[in-house]
């Protein structure tokens, strides 16, 4: 790769060829089947495609890049340097290379950039996928065989649903510099491309000042839509809810496919009013939100910081939008009461 390419461009370009095999990692270990589950917390899960992929992704990256600061959300403390050669990835997107580099960016150094790893987005619903995946087809028959009542259609829907959250799973990888989000890459190791290219996954990145790609944007919906957890809920992110006056909620899992619901037209409003979400959660949808003209922030409206040694948890919660007069709707909904129950948390 040319290093008279700026450096931003490189590691965006290195950031998507790393979150591209990353992926591949997350579906290889989910079809052997053993998922390596380990609890790290209460609702808080970690597997073997978690530790992989990450170890694929700054291992890749710390090779190419020494002096960037990676910070990844899994704690490998017995693998740290165990990668194997076919993970080390140091191709670069050769469209991305191509990118004008932002007139901001120009003069910075590996020093000034933070890296924010997420190895997979969405462990709940990739260990909820594999339930279905993992069960024997002649298993599926007799359960339909045996239980006459269970109609086919409502059979094929539950089977549907299963396979549908494995479209939840992101691989992220935030750059930000001066605290602040400026390129990031959402891999989207389950999505199916339909039309000619018989190929699974796709990956989108975004650069601050120059645009978005990897898909194609679509304008916000006509109503409200509203995006927000299905595997973290409680009374206050249900209440932040109710009072948006929407017409529609979608719950699903990750933070990088909410922001992609957002990016393409599904929901125009993102809302999290709760500190599950950690700066690898939000970085790399962030920069990209923001690239597309759309916005970030907490529930009080104050921007996350991503320097290295901010605090891990986005404890005052996540409020995205399509753009700022959608954000600001949202914001000035969320009753006092409730911000200063997250702020005061
Ligand atoms: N209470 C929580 N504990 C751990 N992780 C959380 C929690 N809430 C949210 N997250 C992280 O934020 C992402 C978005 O949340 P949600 O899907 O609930 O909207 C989750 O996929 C999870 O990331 P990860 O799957 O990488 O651990
Ligand atoms: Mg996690
Ligand atoms: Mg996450
Ligand atoms: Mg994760």
């Amino acid at each position: 790769m040319s290093t008279s390419v700026p450096l931003i461009v490189r590691l965006l370009a290195s950031s998507v060829s790393v979150a591209g095999r990353a992926g591949k990692i997350v579906r290889d270990v989910m079809s052997k089947g053993e998922l390596g589950i380990v609890e790290k917390a209460k609702d808080d899960y970690q597997t073997e495609a978690d530790r992989s992929a990450q170890r694929c992704i700054i291992a890749s990256l710390s090779s190419q890049y020494p002096k960037i600061n990676i910070i990844g959300e899994e704690d490998n403390p017995d693998n740290e340097g165990d990668v194997c050669s076919d993970w080390l990835t140091i191709d670069a997107d050769k469209e991305v290379l191509c990118l004008e580099c932002p007139s901001e960016l120009q003069g910075i150094k590996e020093e000034d950039i933070v890296v924010w790893v997420d190895p997979l987005d969405g462990t709940s619903e990739y260990t909820q996928g594999a339930l279905m995946l993992k069960r024997d087809p002649w298993e599926r028959w007799k359960m339909y065989l045996t239980h006459p009542l269970i109609s086919i259609k409502w059979y094929l829907s539950l089977l549907q649903s299963h396979y549908g959250f494995l479209e939840h799973v992101t691989v992220l990888i935030g750059i930000s510099v001066n605290e602040k989000p400026v390129a990031g890459v959402i891999h989207q190791p389950y999505y199916k491309n339909v039309g000619s290219e018989n190929k699974t996954g796709r990956t989108i990145w975004g650069l601050q000042e120059i645009g978005v790609g990897g898909f194609t944007p679509a304008p916000p919906p006509n109503s409200l839509i509203i995006t927000t957890t299905r595997s973290h809920s409680n009374p206050v992110v249900e209440k932040a809810l109710q009072v948006m006056n929407a017409s529609q909620i979608l719950r699903v899992g990750g933070a990088g496919f909410k922001v992609l619901q957002l990016l393409e037209g599904k929901a125009s409003v993102y809302v999290f009013a709760s500190p599950g979400c950690k700066k690898w959660d939000t970085c790399a949808p962030e920069a990209i939100l923001s690239a597309a003209g759309g916005k970030l922030t907490d529930i009080l409206g104050h921007n996350y910081k991503y320097g290295a040694s901010e605090p891990r948890p986005n404890k005052t919660g996540v409020l995205a939008a399509v753009n700022a007069d959608l954000h600001n709707y949202a914001l000035n909904r969320i009753p006092q009461e409730l911000k200063e129950k997250l702020a005061n948390k």
